[in-house]
């Protein structure tokens, strides 16, 4: 029989190898996540290499796939021979005024009058309107179109009005009369309108509609449905309407109708996901590049003190005179930062959700007419906003997501000249945008990628971009128009792993006291500062802040460390804890290697960065020439004449 002591050794040694091995399936874990994503990306290079082009078949059905739409089956629709041809070519020059088509557009609007359902996935500013609008005025009935935003539909409304295109729309604020007019319209044989704009809402909750479209389709005068921002539908985009989730009565009631969904931004997992829901049995997908060669990209770490002095020097010097857009977080932060640049001399308004719609409409006319030069505004300000000369698009806050960011980002330079997009990254925002999209499914996914974009040194903007978007991209082709591609090995690689140990511990040890840990509490704490008991247990740093803040967002991107929420009924609180990669620091064998960018030496001997002999400017100047961007000291300049707007109080901080 085993002795007591031959037990108690028995347990000790079971009790190690079974940390061993749960060390050990941690490791199994990180190289199967890799081996999948490699797989994936391969699979990827490889279906692009058999030849199937931009153009491809989305599937999801649960039906098996017809062979996918080749290079040659697109060659095909870029065809001016078509028995409609003549009449679009005409009806292009002469309605729209536009001498030639942009890249896909002949494509799609073949294929749309072809009668192919059809995902069009298009930068923003491209064009997708007009391959709805084009085969719209080129058929005897009419096409329905669906669109989120009354504001949205009035604009297109305008500008078909202006171009002579017979359109109309159906939306809660329709008077009686109208609504008895386009009602009437549907079943007309004349058709005395060619485009109908509802809202998803309508399509859900008026059977009169409804009716009235069963009796179009039967009268063959229902033409076509477009779905615009159709990513709309899919509950892993990012901008989710749960109305957009019923459109599928659509293609069930009407299947012989081709319907074309519009989006600047969805990766193929959300269209399959769209289609799904939109009931699409078979559709193409034409994805256009989603590459703005003349956008420049920058992402710009947010100095605490003074990241508004240092966005206003950028409008009043390297931007003087142009038009732009500063994205906020929140409609109190469009107040605050549009009053701050006002005060700095810069004729800023601000914009969000919460104004009257006659003081948005003003903002929006003001800034479209060039009597206000910025638009300080909440990602309210978005769809529909069609202005061709807006050279710079600031982010004080980043998006939230990088599909969030690429359509905002996106607003800048549609008249293809050059103009600049630039993210001012902060390690608080990050939390504070983290508590906002909680409840979201995807929330925390999306944003860790938008914070691994800002937080990367060393990848060129667009390859990330296009990685995100399942696009294969050429470094070469980004012809230095991002800050990384300009200044070039501008970082080193370091062995973090110490620093790594040292924070996690501080983060266990202040949960085994059960003391709860904000991402700034523990900078603090492991600088040094703060909770003194805390202080005594653990190794503090004498690394930088900034430092500190990039090695934290590093290990919590990473699984080290991962997010702990705590709700009141006020409010949401971030906390970090261990993550599930935490317990792989505990083997002598793991290491943890980050890029960082070089920065200027500084005095204290033994920190962590790597002294350079020259520093490349920083500056990053965008696609024109470059002013120096130091924010002004000293007095500000008088209140001019941009005053805020009257706009509703804001009560509660909200982020439209
Ligand atoms: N082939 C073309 N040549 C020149 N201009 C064009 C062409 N096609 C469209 N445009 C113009 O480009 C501008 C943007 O078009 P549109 O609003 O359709 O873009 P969009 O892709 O729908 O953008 P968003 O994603 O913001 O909705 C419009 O002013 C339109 O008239």
């Amino acid at each position: 029989m085993a002795s007591i002591n031959d037990k108690e050794e028995a347990r000790e040694e079971l009790d190690s190898i079974d940390a061993e091995l749960e060390l050990l399936e941690l490791q199994i874990s990180e190289l199967l996540e890799k081996q999948a994503s490699l797989n994936s990306r391969k699979n990827k290079l490889l279906k692009i290499l058999d030849g199937s082009c931009d153009a491809s078949q989305a599937s999801g059905s649960g039906k098996p796939s017809k062979p996918a739409f080749s290079k040659k089956d697109l060659q095909h629709y870029e065809e001016s021979d078509f028995s409609w041809s003549k009449d679009v070519q005409e009806k292009l020059e002469n309605i729209f005024k536009i001498s030639k088509f942009r890249p896909l557009q002949r494509a799609a609007i073949n294929l749309s009058m072809s009668g192919r359902d059809l995902f069009l996935v298009m930068p923003t500013g491209r064009g997708k309107s007009l391959c709805y609008q084009l085969p719209a005025v080129c058929s005897k009935g009419f096409t329905l179109v669906i669109a989120p935003l009354v504001s949205l539909m009035e604009d297109q409304l305008m500008y078909l009005k202006s171009v002579g295109v017979s359109a109309v729309t159906l939306n809660a604020s329709s008077s009686k009369e109208d609504s008895k007019f386009v009602m009437a319209g549907m079943t007309d044989k004349n058709s005395p309108f060619k485009l109908l704009y509802v809202t998803p809402e309508k399509i859900a909750k008026s059977k009169l509609l409804m009716s009235k479209l069963e009796k179009a389709y039967n009268m063959g005068l229902l033409e076509r449905i477009a779905v615009d921002e159709v990513h709309c539908c899919s509950q892993w985009g990012h901008d989710f309407r749960p109305d957009y989730k019923l459109l599928g009565i659509l293609k069930r009631q009407f299947p012989k109708v081709p319907l074309v969904g519009l989006t600047a931004t969805a990766t193929s997992n959300i269209l399959k996901d769209c289609q799904k829901i939109l009931c699409v049995p078979d559709p193409v997908t034409l994805t256009a590049p989603f590459n703005r060669p003349n956008l420049y990209y920058e992402v710009r770490v947010k100095s605490s003190e003074d990241s508004n002095g240092e966005i206003a020097a950028l409008i009043k010097g390297r931007y003087k005179d142009q038009s732009g857009i500063v994205y906020v977080f929140s409609q109190k932060d469009a107040e605050l930062v549009a009053i701050d640049l006002q005060q700095r001399g810069i004729l800023a308004q601000p914009y969000h959700a919460n104004m009257e719609p006659s003081d948005k409409s003003r903002v929006h006319r003001h800034w479209s007419t060039k009597k206000i030069q910025v638009v300080v505004a909440t990602v309210a300000f978005g769809m529909g906003i069609d202005k061709a000369d807006v050279r710079f698009v600031i982010h004080h806050t980043i998006s939230k997501s990088i599909e969030n960011y690429y359509q905002e980002s996106g607003r800048a330079g549609r008249d293809d000249h050059p103009a600049d997009c630039i993210v001012f990254y902060g390690f608080s925002d990050i939390f504070r945008i983290s508590t906002m999209v909680v409840m979201e499914n995807t929330g925390q996914q999306k944003l860790q990628n938008m914070v691994a974009y800002c937080q990367n040194v060393d990848r060129c903007r667009r390859a990330m971009m296009a990685v995100h978007f399942d696009e294969v991209w050429d470094d070469e082709e980004c012809h230095q128009m991002c800050d990384v591609c300009r200044h070039g090995n501008d970082y080193v690689t370091m062995d973090i792993t110490k620093h790594a140990r040292d924070v996690v511990k501080l983060v266990e040890l202040a949960s085994s006291v059960d003391e709860k840990m904000t991402p700034l509490k523990v900078c603090d704490t492991w600088m040094g500062k703060g909770n003194a008991k805390l202080r005594k247990m653990i190794q503090t740093t004498i690394l930088s802040r900034q430092e500190v803040e990039s090695i934290i967002v590093h290990l919590l991107l990473n699984g080290y460390f991962s997010e702990d929420f705590s709700f009141t009924p006020y409010t949401t609180y971030f906390y970090l804890k261990a993550g599930r990669k935490a317990a792989l620091l505990k083997s002598e064998n793991h290491s943890i290697t980050m890029k960082m960018k070089r920065k200027v030496p500084t005095p204290s001997p033994g920190r962590l960065s790597v002294a350079v002999s020259s520093v490349k400017d920083s500056e990053g100047s965008g696609a024109k020439s470059s002013a120096k961007v130091k924010p002004k000291e000293g007095k500000r300049p008088a209140e001019n004449s941009g005053k805020s707007p009257v706009t509703k109080k804001v009560k509660k901080d909200t982020v439209l």
